[in-house]
């Protein structure tokens, strides 16, 4: 049966007016719905202008009450999140003139993916899995449709970060199996760790490294997502190359530490990205200082300001620091990132507004 376009929009707006419940403003009287379109397949978009205050369901419940709607095939939520005053943008805007890739629909691997960011580090240690694990999280607690891909496949971390070592299930029919990634703190999972035996050591070559991954994002039944971030190898060799050529980022966020060394293998990281033509989006500085908690003295133990230098030098944006915090580490032991396990930490914060700015990136 086929819906007019005109009648459906209202149907919609309807629809979408009561969807957040009491608790609520209504979003469409309010102005946050905008630009709703529906094409004659019955496929919808429109924006959606979230507010602090906003409960994390908020566009779940949008997005299923769309989808309620009789006649409508699809929904496409257009998030766009509260501006955060830690996450201003500094420096370059971030972006190289040129460097920028047209966007392209995603063909076969991820197809049903709107947004891919890669989180790198240009050497080992610095934590790139934990900005990984805290940025998908907290995404996944705005609303957004969060998969997390371990690609780090030399010391896979994700599934300890996550409190999980189930196996996978595998589903589908002979043949055309796909692997159901895992679940926690509302983020899909997928990790070689889930695959390896525990003391199995992942020591493989370059282009096994790039077979495995890309077998991972083509037979993982990943679903519709609004991002998937990708948790890279560390380092800048071959198999980092391949990867971000194999799967169309949108961006790509450095992490380093203050220290000089370190800020060194970052700009390696940003010349690899920059060869092929994938946009940086900016520079995260994890460990950027340890503040006593009870005189309130900060000590940097690492260094201070190399991350903001950096991405001054190289006209990147400045993500932000994530200060040196021992609940940062209980965290990861525990299985819960920290933006779910100390959510009022000053690590947590700024955890949540780099990913507040990333997200705000790949959509403008
Ligand atoms: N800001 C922080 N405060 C305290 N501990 C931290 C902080 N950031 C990371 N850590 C701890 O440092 C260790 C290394 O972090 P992580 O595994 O994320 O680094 P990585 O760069 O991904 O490392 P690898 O190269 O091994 O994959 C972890 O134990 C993590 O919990």
């Amino acid at each position: 049966m086929s819906h007019d376009p005109e009648t459906l929009r209202r149907a919609l707006l309807a629809a979408l007016s009561s969807a957040g419940g009491d608790a609520v403003e209504d979003p469409v009287a309010s102005g946050r719905v905008q630009d709703l379109t529906v094409d004659a397949e019955g496929a919808v978009r429109f924006a959606l202008q979230l507010r602090a205050a906003d409960p994390g369901a908020l566009v779940k419940q949008l997005r299923g009450a769309a989808e309620a709607v009789e006649g409508v095939s699809s929904v496409k939520v257009n998030v766009q999140l509260p501006r955060t005053a830690q996450a201003a943008p500094a420096g370059g805007g971030g972006l190289k003139a040129g460097s920028v890739p047209a966007p392209t629909p995603r063909p076969g691997i991820l197809a049903d993916t709107d947004h891919v960011v890669a989180v790198s580090s240009g050497k080992g240690g610095v934590g790139k899995s934990m900005v990984a694990s805290n940025l998908a999280v907290a995404l996944a607690r705005r609303g957004l449709r969060v998969g997390l891909m371990d690609a780090d496949i030399y010391g896979p971390n994700i599934p300890l970060m996550f409190g999980q070592n189930d196996r996978p299930q595998v589903v589908g029919e002979k043949g055309s199996e796909m692997i159901q990634p895992l679940e926690a703190h509302g983020v899909k999972l997928m990790s070689l760790g889930f695959l390896l035996e525990e003391d199995q050591p992942a020591i493989m070559r370059g282009p096994l490294v790039t077979g495995v991954l890309k077998q991972f994002l083509e037979q993982v039944a990943w679903g519709a997502l609004d991002v998937m971030v990708v948790d890279m190898p560390p380092g800048t060799g071959d198999a980092q190359l391949s990867l971000v050529q194999t799967i169309d980022l949108d961006g790509a966020v450095m992490v380093t530490t203050p220290q000089k060394v370190a800020t060194g293998d970052v700009r390696r990281g940003v010349k690899m990205f920059e060869r092929v033509n994938a946009r940086v989006l900016g520079i995260v500085e994890n460990m950027s200082g340890f503040t006593v908690p009870s005189t309130g003295e900060v000590f940097h133990l690492f260094g201070q300001g190399g991350g903001e230098a950096l991405a001054s030098e190289l006209s990147l944006e400045f993500l932000g620091s994530v200060p040196i915090d021992p609940a940062v580490a209980a965290a990861g032991d525990a299985g819960q990132p920290t933006v779910v396990s100390a959510p009022d930490s000053d690590a947590a914060k700024a955890l949540d507004a780099i990913a507040a700015r990333v997200w705000e990136q790949v959509t403008a």
